[in-house]
């Protein structure tokens, strides 16, 4: 299911190189993203963060662009901000302001309303969603998977056109998955999911398996998280095979 009103944004890799500290992480990747809901999946150390940096313009690819409707997404400014929003694996990476009603209406400041005006409507958001409790709470006083509800907030009042959800249920309870999980599914906006938990992008229509900085598996959800699984029990099982061979020996 999805709730987009207009057709969802399409994001366009092309060529691209990203090069993170002194290494090299993706190489000439391609891609091209249109859909509702894509799933981004793949080993640690993959690529998968360092994409979803390039793609909120936090780094720049050293060769290549990236393009948002057809727009440089590197040369946007502050327009970028409306295009593409993303929540951090690490909460504690993305939150900045010490009460959860000041970090919500940051996003809405730096679309011009006032301090006062953003941190009402912030309040007034928590409220709508039954959290108004939430609004003068100190963030340090929020464990870790409520601060991770308080990015996804944060990222959902500010309303961009695309989200990047990095490992966004690592965190969260049973119900707050499932609650993710349902305003994922209510949300407007084009959403890629970051995930190791393959169950909440298996029914997705598109998921990219990202291996070394490059697409390994690109398609139907379904498909490309059995390919993934299939790899996996493949390697598991030499790797078992490997150490029982080293301790038969020793
Ligand atoms: N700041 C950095 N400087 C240099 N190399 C980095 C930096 N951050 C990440 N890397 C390297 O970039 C590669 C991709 O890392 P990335 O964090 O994008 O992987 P990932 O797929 O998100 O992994 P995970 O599933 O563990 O979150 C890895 O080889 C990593 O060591």
């Amino acid at each position: 299911m999805n709730c987009l009103s207009t057709p969802p944004p399409c994001i366009e890799l092309s060529h691209v190189r990203l090069v993170r500290g002194n290494t090299p992480v993706l190489e000439d990747l391609s891609l091209q993203w249109a859909q509702p809901r894509i799933g981004l999946i793949g080993h640690n150390g993959a690529g998968k963060t360092s994409l979803f940096r390039l793609l909120c313009g936090l780094d720049a690819p050293a060769a290549g662009q990236v393009l948002f409707d057809g727009h440089n997404l590197h040369e946007a400014g502050r327009e970028r901000t409306r295009w593409v929003g993303m929540m951090f694996q690490n909460p504690d990476d993305q939150i900045i302001f010490p009460t959860v009603e000041e970090e919500l209406a940051l996003g809405l400041q730096s679309r011009s309303a006032s301090k006062r005006e953003a941190k009402a409507q912030a309040r007034q958001f928590l409220a709508q969603r039954g959290l108004g409790h939430w609004a003068e709470r100190a963030i340090s006083s929020l464990s870790q998977g409520q601060r991770q509800m308080v990015c996804w907030l944060a990222l959902l009042i500010t309303a961009p056109r695309t989200v990047l959800l990095d490992e966004p249920y690592a965190s969260l309870d049973l119900p707050g998955q499932a609650q993710l999980a349902d305003d994922i599914a209510a949300a407007p906006q084009q959403v890629i999911v970051s995930t190791h938990v393959l169950s909440h992008v298996r029914d997705y229509a598109r998921v990219v398996w990202l291996d070394q900085g490059q697409v390994r598996g690109d398609g139907p959800g379904e498909e490309v998280c059995a390919a993934y699984e299939a790899a996996v029990a493949t390697e598991v099982a030499a790797r078992r095979a490997r150490r029982s061979v080293l301790s038969s020996g020793s």
